[in-house]
């Protein structure tokens, strides 16, 4: 078994005297994907937040790759390769797709790969060729969830953090999210997904954390299963 690319130990966060996540400890990036997953309001978006540096940590430690990241502003995180695609759309509404997947790419590292990483992207989801130069503010929500998944893949990441990629979408558009996700796993990028789909989730990874009151309850390591019934009785109580 490989080491972690990410570790977070006894990380602390939270939003003004309010204490979020108490001292969590995650490991991602070994060997496949690592889901999240746990009731609404309970952590996960923050744990995300402050690994990738849009939060700042109270206590704790981020490493990637053996370097401790903590509190590294999140452009010098995305410089390390460790990309995040927040929950629903934070995308720039004017600019084009075309803009959006060039400023995903302007870190050193990920404009030497900019033109092959575009060609990823368009092969991944076709339907932006298409709309090339349309903006944003125009685009459906699974076209713009797209973008926001291709603007990650333009910054060529080690590890890519997906927060609920498929939240709002009606089926026919979920399921292609869905295949492009699997697919760039299987491109070679370890993933980090919140996901409420417990069916997506079991099948695209295999270590889970089960978060609640902003601590593991549970984890499922790879090699240990679990049935669809038991994440159920986790989210419900019983
Ligand atoms: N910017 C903020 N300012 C103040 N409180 C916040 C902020 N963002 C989140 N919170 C609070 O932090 C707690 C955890 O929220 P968080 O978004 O991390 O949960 P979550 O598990 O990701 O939930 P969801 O699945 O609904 O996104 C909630 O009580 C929320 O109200």
């Amino acid at each position: 078994m490989s080491a972690p690319m990410l570790n977070v130990a006894r990380l602390s966060a939270g939003y003004g005297r309010v204490t979020v996540l108490d001292g969590i400890s995650v490991a991602a990036g070994a060997n496949g994907n690592v889901g999240l997953f746990g009731p609404n309001g309970h952590g996960k978006t923050t744990l995300l937040r402050a690994i990738s540096g849009l939060l700042k940590p109270r206590a704790g430690a981020v490493e990637f790759e053996g370097e401790n990241i903590t509190g590294m502003s999140p452009r010098a995180i995305v410089d390390r390769g460790l990309i995040h695609v927040p929950q629903g759309n934070t995308l720039f509404p004017d600019l084009t797709i075309a803009d959006c997947l060039a400023l995903g790419a302007y870190t050193p590292r990920a404009r030497a790969a900019e033109e092959a990483n575009r060609e990823k992207v368009l092969a991944l989801f076709p339907k932006l060729r298409a709309r090339w130069r349309q903006r944003v503010r125009t685009l459906s929500g699974g076209e713009r969830q797209m973008v926001s998944i291709g603007t990650a893949l333009m910054s060529h990441p080690k590890l890519l953090i997906l927060d609920e990629p498929t939240l709002g979408l009606a089926p026919k558009i979920k399921d292609e999210l869905c295949k492009a996700v699997f697919d760039i796993s299987k491109s070679g990028v370890p993933l980090i997904v919140v996901e409420q789909d417990v069916e997506f989730l079991l099948e695209l990874t295999n270590h889970l954390y089960f978060i609640n009151h902003g601590q593991v309850e549970t984890e499922i390591k790879p090699g240990e299963s679990l049935a669809h019934s038991d994440i159920m009785a986790m989210y419900f109580g019983h």
